[in-house]
């Protein structure tokens, strides 16, 4: 398997971190970001981290997303081996095989709902699996695909986002803090939305949140605590 394989030649085997350490700095100065995490996430699951500031948990989503190389350890999607890769070839396998949701959409302000996935199409050069119109009526965004994120609420830029990041049919998806913006129903309507998406399109889904109202929408829910990852 090589790292450019395409959404339909690749062979789904989710997200492996094993033994991933992360520090900053040298000597009394060095921080431990990550020590000794292993986390297995397979197609189809959505796994929830938890945890107190500082505990790790960008860190972890940066290391998963190839975004960071970790100190040790390796990291494994669809059987490639993504720390041994070189910056340009990590950034390639991010774009074909990682999906990202951010806190707040994350969203290109002059492009319209529709735009902002067709985007993806273009840079990828590829078309998506699931058309980009059913991606947005997937995620209830039929109505106002020809708006622009200034015209949209923070729940449904969070969903455009969603839609977005699926695009490409990544094997991982990584979402950080998806609800902070938004009130309890929205909150509930998002997750639940993620967890549809992660079992229809067999995906592995890691959600960062301090949400614990959400928790129930998720497949498993770890802990981070002093860059350790435990059952919740
Ligand atoms: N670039 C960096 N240089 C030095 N230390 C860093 C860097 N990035 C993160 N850290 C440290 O690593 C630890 C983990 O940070 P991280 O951002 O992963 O925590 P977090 O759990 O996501 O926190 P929060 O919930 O506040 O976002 C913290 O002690 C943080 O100060």
């Amino acid at each position: 398997m090589t790292a450019t394989a395409t959404a339909s030649t690749r062979v789904r085997t989710g997200l492996t971190l094993a033994d991933i350490t992360l520090t900053f700095g040298t000597g009394d100065l060095q921080v431990v970001a990550l020590d000794h995490v292993d986390l297995q996430v397979v197609p189809g699951e959505l796994v929830a981290v938890v945890g107190p500031s500082g505990a790790g948990k960008s860190s972890l989503l940066a290391v998963a997303g190839g975004l960071a190389r970790p100190t040790s350890g390796s990291v494994v999607v669809d059987g490639v081996d993504v720390t041994t890769l070189s910056a340009r070839a990590r950034a390639t396998f991010r774009r074909d095989h990682v999906g990202f949701v951010f806190q707040s959409g994350n969203l290109v302000p002059a492009l319209t709902a529709l735009d902002q996935l067709r985007l993806v199409e273009h840079i990828t050069g590829r078309r998506a699996t699931t058309p980009p119109e059913a991606l947005l009526e997937a995620v209830g965004m039929t109505a106002h695909a020809h708006r622009r994120p200034g015209n949209l609420s923070g729940g449904e830029r969070q969903r455009v986002g969603i839609a977005r990041a699926l695009v490409a049919s990544p094997s991982v998806l990584l979402v950080d803090e998806p609800t902070a913006a938004l009130d309890r129903r929205r909150s509930h309507e998002t997750v639940q939305l993620l967890a549809d998406q992660t079992h229809r399109h067999a995906v592995a889904s890691v959600m960062v949140t301090h949400d614990h109202d959400v928790l129930e929408h998720c497949d498993r829910v770890l802990e981070m605590v002093d860059g350790r990852l435990r059952p919740a």
